[in-house]
């Protein structure tokens, strides 16, 4: 028997408390375990630090299989427990694409096998992304995997009765489906958001209406056949106030926003470095700022990170022929806490709704999102909030380093990570 008491830490930033773990449980929660229960515990010292809920991402890629050169399932896996997540959702998009029940039990099964993180594959919504076909969502849902999310994320489901299609399938085993949403045509060569800078740097323009008016579309068929759907990496302040409104009008919807997009804007755009290059693109801070305040009040379930490692040599060019995305499992949390907690937006314990029991929910991820509570599995981080350093992606666990990050001072770190009771990553050290 296995016993590990984490000494003293602020529950989801409440009061202090010891949170004893027996193997794989969580045993006791109090103000003084040390004498009772504790015996022979490995003693964790967490004075001061935050104990959240393992987090989980509804949106990660872990490029595996195909583009090894960028992520593995292994090097994303460390990525994850580095930066406090005990689940992740792996985006479709791989080389083959994981449109298959064998290839998202593939995926399942890499996760399973490294064990730094549990790895929960989502399904292409169409047959090779392309749009035209519907995958087959029956047979990957039950599979081994398990599936429940489904996405053609880099790509938009742009047909209406291919979404149509999917999210009447989906609604039979209670699965969601995840747009990303982008009007293909409307994006047709565009480099940055639309607007002001894009005019004076040249560059071509992606309007916000081009991701509005798919959110739009979408919650109204989501509405039309009673189904859930999921939108990907919302970044305007118009897709804000479209969810709103669905939400008020009860259509099951819910809705992500990465890290990113809660610190960035497009004027970084002006130093032409393709580290800024992301799908969607960074937007202005008006943007920015009704991100913020839909993530606080609810509009925005959750955050998402959007982990889009790319190698060296796909991001080290010019702007237009760089690749789009960003890293970002090993910072997420730091920029949460700058962007939301540190201008008194959320609470920690609205923290870990957003980052755990939220996307645990909207993907049924069992076994995670789950109270610090007796009896459930001990999926655990702990945070030093008083942390301030510089980031280095020299020390990131991804393969890849395109971080927008390097060398910017970001707030507070995590320390520890459990996966259901085992130590993945302990005083920032990968286990
Ligand atoms: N988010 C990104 O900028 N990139 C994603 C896919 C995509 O959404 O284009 C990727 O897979 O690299």
């Amino acid at each position: 028997m296995s016993k590990i008491l984490i000494r003293g830490a602020k529950v989801l930033g409440g009061e202090p408390q010891d949170v004893l773990i027996t193997d794989e449980t969580i045993t006791a929660v109090g103000t003084d375990l040390t004498v009772s229960s504790a015996e022979g515990a490995q003693v964790v010292e967490a004075g001061g630090k935050i104990l959240l809920p393992g987090l989980v991402d509804l949106h990660t890629h872990l490029r595996e299989p195909g583009r090894e050169d960028s992520e593995t399932v292994l090097t994303g896996t460390r990525a994850a427990a580095s930066g406090g997540y005990t689940a992740v959702f792996a985006m479709a998009n791989t080389f083959p694409v994981a449109d298959t029940a064998g290839v998202v039990e593939q995926v399942y099964r890499l996760g399973k096998e490294h064990g730094y993180c549990d790895v929960q594959p989502i399904g292409a919504v169409t047959v090779g992304l392309e749009g035209k076909k519907l995958a087959e969502l029956g047979a990957m849902h039950e599979s081994a995997a398990g599936v429940t999310v489904f996405s053609d994320d880099g790509k938009c489901v742009d047909d209406a009765v291919i979404m149509r299609r999917a999210l009447e399938y989906v609604k039979a085993f209670g699965g969601v489906v995840a747009q990303h949403a982008q009007e293909p045509r409307l994006t047709e060569g565009a480099q940055m958001n639309e607007g002001v800078v894009s005019a004076e740097l040249g560059l071509g323009g992606w309007p916000a209406v081009a991701e509005e008016s798919i959110i739009a579309r979408d919650v109204l068929l989501a509405e039309h056949v009673g189904s859930r759907v999921h939108i990907c990496h919302l970044s305007t302040a118009g897709s804000v106030e479209i969810v709103r409104w669905a939400k008020s009008r009860g259509i099951d919807v819910t809705a992500e926003v990465t890290p990113h997009h809660l610190l960035l804007t497009d004027e970084m755009v002006r130093t032409y470095n393709p580290v800024y290059k992301v799908n969607p693109p960074l937007r202005t801070e008006r943007d920015v700022m009704a991100l913020r305040e839909a993530l606080a009040d609810g509009t925005i379930d959750i955050v998402a990170t959007d982990h889009a490692p790319h190698p060296h040599e796909d991001k080290d060019c010019e702007w237009a022929a760089a690749a789009m995305g960003m890293v970002g499992l090993e910072t997420a949390l730091s920029v949460v806490q700058q962007t939301m907690v540190e201008t008194g937006l959320l609470t920690w314990a609205d923290v870990a709704e957003r980052m755990s029991f939220a996307p645990a929910r909207i993907g049924r991820a069992t076994g995670h999102g789950r109270p610090v509570s007796v009896g459930e599995p001990a999926n655990l981080t702990l945070v030093d909030s008083a942390y301030r350093g510089e980031v280095d992606p020299a020390g990131f666990a991804s393969r890849s380093r395109n971080t927008p990050y390097e060398g910017r001072e970001l707030p507070g770190r995590v320390t520890h990570t459990f996966l259901r009771g085992r130590a993945t990553l302990v005083d920032g050290k990968l286990a």
